[in-house]
């Protein structure tokens, strides 16, 4: 009887402790939530005053961006369409507000230096270096980099981007008059060999022996846009099990292995001629004057007195040889699309490569600022098809706009391709006109209309070296080379985002061997 009572007793007693403890729980919940929703309210309070789509309760406007890369893009255009900048979107309680227009870009770009939170997404494929680097580190490092930008560097690469230009144009010969090719992975390859026998030091001879590193950089960057897309894809235990984790983890190794290969290759000529130039320091101090980027990173990472690490090194080298590589090739066989769907401005660009450099000579550093032409084709195309089409920043603190505030806590969207198809800056946006970058016309416009490098202090560092290559590989293949495309318009090429702004359908041209 009293075993009973006392069962009883403990029944009761531990229902009442569990009936406490749900209510403590749910209290703390509520209290919880609440203190989350009042620390927010900053961010409630300016959102409301910004347009954009509906949010639903939890996810907000995720559903809308759930789908594939290239329809990604298109909800972002008809967004744009709908509302005026800058507009909102909740991608669950994450707050994003898109803009793109020139007076408010030009703002948000000095006034937001931190990435978004979303660039971590991308680290594995680009690295931890200048692109994605929070501002004290990419402050450090800009400093130390820069000097291997000088124009005095550059202009030494020019016989170098030739060279490589011209082997281009040998395996173009392999495909002329055979139909429609993808010409990416050929110009892929010679941005490849330029860019690591200029800056990294490391003949690479991906053109003649074939290299896939393209394949594989394409393939890793295809599935990181979609996990920086895809909300659970950013928790890495989810990404990780899923087939498209390991099918990323099997192609970025292969991208980063060739990069640690280039850096062991070069440190290694590297301490060679350190050993040998002890004797001679006058032959050291005039190479120290024109260091390529390779070797004044090793040194630095050498110097106890520097604070630059050897994993630093390594993580700038992934994203210099992605950042300069990946972005050029893209833009260079647009550029070619962009010739054979208008006739007339390629007849254009042959005339002035012809009347500047004849029909034989090698392209030299002094031609460059005579390819006015050419170089308006290459601004045009980036305007129309910016590979850099979305960038975001983080608001670290309120920014004042002129008909809102962007609240602390947000992430701004640079639409760039938006920007560059706004037709109140640039009317037809879909019309290529290279005339629209004469002098006079550029005067016109304000001067963040134009942002396929980006603008104040995180713009593009590579923007001098990435015009100059593009300039002598653009003029060498056009003095050899006609370029047909099955696209007929801008708007035929269907677009897609892999991180770059790349076309659904492929680079797809014909080459026909100049007589
Ligand atoms: C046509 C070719 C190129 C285009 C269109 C381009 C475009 C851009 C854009 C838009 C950004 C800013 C990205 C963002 O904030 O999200 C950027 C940053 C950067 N680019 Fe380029 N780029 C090109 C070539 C290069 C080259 C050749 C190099 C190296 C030699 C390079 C190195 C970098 C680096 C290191 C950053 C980070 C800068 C910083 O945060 O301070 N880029 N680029």
């Amino acid at each position: 009887m009293e075993k009973t009572e006392n069962i009883k007793f403990i029944i009761t007693f531990s229902g009442n402790v569990f009936n406490i403890l749900l209510l403590i729980s749910v209290f703390t919940l509520i209290m919880w939530y609440a203190q989350y929703h009042w620390k927010r309210r900053n961010l409630y309070a300016k959102a409301s005053q910004i347009n954009g789509p509906l949010p639903l309760p939890l996810v907000g406007n995720a559903l809308m961006f759930a789908g594939s890369n290239s329809e990604i893009i298109d909800t972002i255009m008809k967004l744009t369409t709908t509302y005026k900048s800058p507009t909102r979107i909740w991608l669950g309680p994450k707050l994003y507000i898109a803009a793109w227009k020139p007076d408010q870009l030009e703002i948000i770009l000095n006034q937001t230096l931190e990435k978004d939170e979303l660039y971590k997404q991308t680290e594995i494929v680009v690295g931890k270096g200048l692109f994605t680097a929070s501002v004290p580190k990419w402050r450090r490092h800009k400093k130390l980099i820069l000097p291997a930008f000088n124009q005095k560097i550059l202009n030494r690469f020019v016989d170098v981007f030739y060279e490589k230009s011209e082997v281009l144009v040998e395996q173009l010969n392999t495909v002329a008059g055979k139909g429609t090719f993808d010409i990416f992975t050929y110009v892929g390859r010679c941005v490849l060999d330029i860019f690591c026998e200029t800056t990294l030091g490391v003949t690479v001879n991906a053109q003649t022996t074939g290299s896939d590193y393209f394949k594989w950089l394409e393939k890793g960057m295809e599935i990181v846009f979609t996990k920086m897309a895809v909300v659970w894809y950013h928790y890495d235990f989810i990404f990780n099990r899923t087939l498209l984790g390991k099918e990323f983890y099997e192609a970025i190794n292969k991208v980063l292995n060739f990069h640690i290969s280039i850096i062991k290759k070069r440190t290694l000529t590297y301490q060679q001629t350190m050993r040998k130039n002890k004797e001679k320091p006058e032959a050291l101090v005039e190479e120290e004057q024109g260091k390529i980027l390779l070797d004044h990173l090793i040194e630095l990472s050498k110097k106890a007195d520097v604070d630059f690490t050897e994993e630093e090194l390594r993580e700038e080298i992934n994203t210099f040889i992605i950042g300069a590589s990946e972005t050029t090739s893209v833009v260079e066989s647009f550029f070619f699309i962009m010739l054979g769907m208008f006739p007339d401005i390629q007849d254009r660009v042959y005339e002035e490569v012809i009347n500047v450099l004849g029909p034989d000579r090698p392209v030299e550093c002094k031609d460059l600022k005579d390819f006015v032409y050419l170089e308006r084709v290459i601004k045009e195309t980036l305007r129309v098809l910016p590979t850099n089409t979305l960038m975001a920043r983080a608001v670290t603190k309120d920014i004042k706009l002129d008909n809102c505030t962007l609240p602390a806590g947000s992430s701004v969207i640079i639409a760039t391709i938006v920007l560059h198809r706004d037709a109140e800056v640039w009317p037809d946006p879909l019309r290529f006109d290279p005339d629209r970058f004469l002098p006079e016309e550029i005067i016109k416009r304000h001067p963040y209309s134009w942002l396929p490098f980006s603008g104040g202090p995180r713009y593009c560092v590579g923007t001098k070296y990435a015009m100059m290559s593009m300039k002598t590989l653009l003029a060498t293949v056009v003095r050899k080379c006609r370029f047909s495309t099955p696209y007929k318009s801008i708007a035929d090429i269907k677009i897609k985002n892999d991180l770059m702004l790349k076309p659904l359908h492929g680079f797809k041209v014909s080459v026909e061997l100049r007589k």
